[in-house]
């Protein structure tokens, strides 16, 4: 049986490069799974990301998602960037309703469309700035209404490209929490890169581990078996939680840590 999102023997090779960023990734994700990638930076986690948003061809390979080849970008995925990309002349509401426009909104009513808006600034708990533009909010704020117009567009997987990566702490812990209680109510697929090792565990349910560029392969993929809901204070020392981190800061720092001139 075929995955529902199905990545097979994915290469790319960009022009006037010698080698190939990634060679040969295959992966399987099945419908509602949350699954990370980890590696280090430069090893093309966002060109991974980027082919199965349609937005890089692949060189050699494919992706099939819900039995559909991808050829393109296309509002069955939608894609959160670490930086969000509200337009700054459109209020919180009018950025959801553009999305909502040209996506799930065809073919509902005026007053279904605002209902669907209003749904998914609640889900984000966003409904008390729906008036404000992006320059009157915080970062935090301006990801979570990203990540609201990403969900309008009901798209069958999400791609979050370090979305939390340019947060404080606080707010980043705070804004993990809320995507694990909109996956667990909405089931959403969800494809996130990401540097936080802690991050990768608390949310996923597999990891997968990036070798390093150029010719980055999937070196080990980590099922994280903690059961949901997650806390984060209650699993701090949690056995089920140390060890699958222990386990990616191995591969990250031992196995594949990149040469010292790299890093510099
Ligand atoms: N359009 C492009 N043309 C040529 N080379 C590219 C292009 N996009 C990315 N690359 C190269 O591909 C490699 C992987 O880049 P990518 O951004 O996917 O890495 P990454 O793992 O997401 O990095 P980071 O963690 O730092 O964001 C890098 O060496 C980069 O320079």
């Amino acid at each position: 049986m075929t995955a529902f999102l199905d990545i097979s023997n994915l290469s790319i090779q960009f022009p006037r490069s010698p080698v190939p960023v990634l060679r040969d990734v295959t992966l399987r994700i099945n419908r509602g799974e949350y699954v990370s990638i980890i590696g280090h930076s430069g090893c093309g986690k966002s060109t991974l990301l980027n082919i199965v948003a349609g937005l890089l061809p692949a060189s050699a390979g494919g992706v099939v998602l819900d039995g559909r080849e991808i050829d393109g970008p296309g509002p069955d995925r939608a894609v959160v960037f670490q930086n969000h990309s509200l337009l700054p002349w459109l209020t919180c509401y009018e950025n959801v309703k553009l999305a909502v426009d040209r996506t799930a909104g065809r073919g509902m009513s005026r007053a279904e469309r605002h209902d669907w808006i209003e749904h998914n600034l609640a889900l984000v708990r966003m409904t008390h700035a729906r008036d404000k533009r992006p320059g009157e909010i915080s970062g935090g704020m301006k990801q979570r209404i990203g990540i609201a117009r990403a969900l309008s567009m009901k798209p069958k997987v999400l791609l979050l490209d370090e979305p939390f990566g340019a947060l404080d702490a606080l707010t980043r812990a705070h804004l993990q929490d809320q995507v694990m209680a909109i996956h667990a109510e909405l089931g959403t697929t969800v494809i996130m890169i990401t540097h936080d090792v802690d991050e990768a565990v608390l949310l996923s349910d597999r990891i997968v581990m990036l070798t390093n560029g150029p010719n980055a392969q999937v070196g080990e993929v980590l099922a994280v078996d903690l059961p949901r809901p997650r806390d984060r204070i209650a699993l701090a020392s949690d056995p089920r939680f140390t060890g699958p981190r222990a386990a990616v800061l191995e591969f990250l720092h031992h196995r594949h840590s990149l040469p010292a001139e790299k890093v510099a």
